[in-house]
């Protein structure tokens, strides 16, 4: 037999929402996957020639680039922030949706822009912050952070951010105002593109089994 293929999934919010749509494309994860106290990070699954492994968001979109896992379910925030060339991501899974935006302090957002020649921004995507600005004629200077960016201007660590916004709760706790919205966001399936070809007995019908999910989800 081959070696199984292996399937990497991010720990976070999207796992409840990818569940059912990998078990409608047919892959079910062992028993131990469900345990809140184990320690395991490779789990056995339905088929055997399918393993999961369960990651960080980020680190989906590292392992799946580099081959090491074949397969991933990530935030398109995550594919945008990487762009690595071996990623290849057929299907918007229409699952995790949310938006990437610009947020300042309420009552601070009416600075003109169009004055500044550079800002400073705190987030978790330096990339995707660097291209909105350069965008618009302005350098972005980034503090990157890995969580908690709402905390940053209150603190001076920088008078905006960049982060995912949902219903806006987290911004308006933390007494934020959206500005702009830099992208919407959803979650995709990704697939190694050299994997892609080297094992396409192994990964086309898999891919295809996603996107019958997504299609039967849709329709419901
Ligand atoms: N508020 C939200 N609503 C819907 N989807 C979201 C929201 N926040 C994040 N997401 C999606 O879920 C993905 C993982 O986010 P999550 O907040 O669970 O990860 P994290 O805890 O920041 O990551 P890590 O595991 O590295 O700590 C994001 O990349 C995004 O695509
Ligand atoms: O608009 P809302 O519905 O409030 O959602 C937005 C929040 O959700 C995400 O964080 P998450 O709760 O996943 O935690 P994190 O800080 O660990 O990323 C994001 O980073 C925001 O903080």
């Amino acid at each position: 037999m081959t070696r199984p293929l292996t399937f990497a999934i991010p720990k976070g919010r999207i796992l409840d929402e990818a569940l059912p749509l990998l078990a409608k494309a047919g892959i079910e994860p062992e028993a131990e996957f469900h345990d809140k106290k184990s320690r395991a990070l490779r789990f056995a699954t339905n088929r055997p020639d399918v393993s999961i492994i369960r990651v960080r968001a980020f680190d989906v979109a590292t392992f799946v680039a580099h081959g090491a896992a074949q397969i991933g379910i990530v935030g398109s925030d995550v594919v945008e922030e990487f762009n690595y060339s071996e990623l290849y991501a057929p299907i918007d899974l229409d699952i995790g949706h949310c938006r990437l935006s610009v947020a300042e302090p309420a009552g601070s957002a009416d600075e003109d822009e169009a004055a500044l020649s550079h800002v400073r921004v705190a987030t978790k995507y330096p990339h995707l912050t660097r291209r909105y600005y350069e965008a618009r004629g302005l350098q972005a200077e980034c503090v990157k952070l890995n969580g908690a960016m709402e905390l940053a201007p209150s603190l001076g660590l920088s008078r905006r951010i960049v982060d995912l916004v949902s219903s806006g709760a987290t911004l308006k706790a933390n007494g934020l105002v959206e500005t702009s919205v830099i992208m919407p966001v959803s979650a995709r399936l990704i697939v190694n593109r050299a994997a892609y070809k080297m094992r396409s007995a192994d990964l086309t019908p898999l891919v295809e089994a996603f996107r019958a999910a997504v299609e039967v989800k849709d329709a419901a």
